[in-house]
């Protein structure tokens, strides 16, 4: 499947996946997972390779239960390879202090704290932002929460709690959670999937600009094939359970992309070649 196209782009510039480290930002080499065991073992995921650059967008797509917020339960440590390795940084994920930052389907703010204050959270828990967060006496901490929070349009809600915000603008400050302490990795798992189509449209482009702007290494699982190859520069699809790897391929448009350009030719064709692909492996 070939997902090149000719779609246009505002102020186009070429997709950057090249890496200027030597080492992957991510690596599986043949990991699997198997829950259980005996008659009760379920393989969640056959022996799967998988590398990723710095600076890659790369979305996982597949039909449900086909393991892939079990790649990214393996990629943020929080589940060991029953084979196989997991390296992030060329290290052992086990093995490291992961500097990772995760926005799942719903915004987990605390309630009591403002929003200023779950933005800031974790400087005040992650190395090496905790061994200083006292002593920021220039308030810089403070000023990069509020640079990020005005640039996903929340400048006047630093103050406000989670209870104020709609479901948008409490996924946009998650964004922001997410993004603050610079992770190795940003690990989304369909952040945007409760919200009604022009937020989650919306989403996306702040998505895109943060993205742009920092370039950090996303994986992002998704069910949205229009949000995957609005948002990727590639895209793996996975086989029903057991779940492995069967397509990884480049989205050749350039960014920053339209959000206009979902709704041309090109783009919809790449969508539909990619739902037949999954519609095929739900089948087989
Ligand atoms: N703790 C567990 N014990 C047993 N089986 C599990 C466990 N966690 C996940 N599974 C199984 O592993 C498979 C992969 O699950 P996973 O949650 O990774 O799928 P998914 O692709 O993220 O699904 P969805 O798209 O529906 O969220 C599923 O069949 C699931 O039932």
């Amino acid at each position: 499947m070939n997902m090149s196209s000719n779609i246009p782009a505002r102020d186009a510039q070429p997709v950057q996946t090249a890496s200027v480290h030597s080492r992957p930002a991510l690596e599986l080499q043949n990991a699997s997972v198997v829950f259980g065991s005996g008659a009760n073992a379920v393989t969640a995921l056959t022996p799967t390779n998988l590398k990723m650059e710095r600076g890659d967008f790369l979305a996982l797509v597949g039909p449900s239960g086909c393991g892939k917020s079990t790649i990214l339960k393996l990629v943020s440590n929080l589940l060991q390879p029953s084979e196989g390795l997991v390296l992030v940084g060329g290290k052992e994920a086990r093995a490291k202090e992961l500097r990772i930052g995760m926005a799942f389907q719903n915004p987990t703010m605390l309630p009591w704290l403002t929003i200023e204050q779950n933005v800031m959270m974790p400087l005040k828990i992650v190395s090496p932002f905790k061994e200083t967060y006292r002593q920021d006496k220039t308030g810089a901490f403070r000023d990069r929460v509020h640079a990020l929070l005005a640039q996903v349009g929340l400048k006047d809600f630093a103050q406000h709690y989670p209870w104020q915000l709609s479901g948008g603008m409490l996924q946009r400050s998650n964004l922001c959670r997410a993004l603050v302490h610079e992770p190795d990795l940003l690990l989304l798992d369909e952040p945007f999937g409760a919200l009604d189509q022009f937020t989650r449209e919306e989403l996306w482009q702040i998505m895109q600009d943060l993205y742009l702007d920092r370039k950090p290494t996303v994986l992002l699982v998704t069910h949205d094939l229009r949000e995957a190859g609005y948002l990727a520069n590639r895209i793996c699809v996975m086989s029903a359970r057991p779940g492995r790897i069967i397509s990884d391929e480049p989205v050749n448009i350039p960014q920053p992309r339209d959000i206009g350009m979902i709704y041309s030719p090109a783009f919809v064709e790449m969508t539909q070649n990619l739902r037949e692909l999954i519609a095929q492996v739900r089948s087989t």
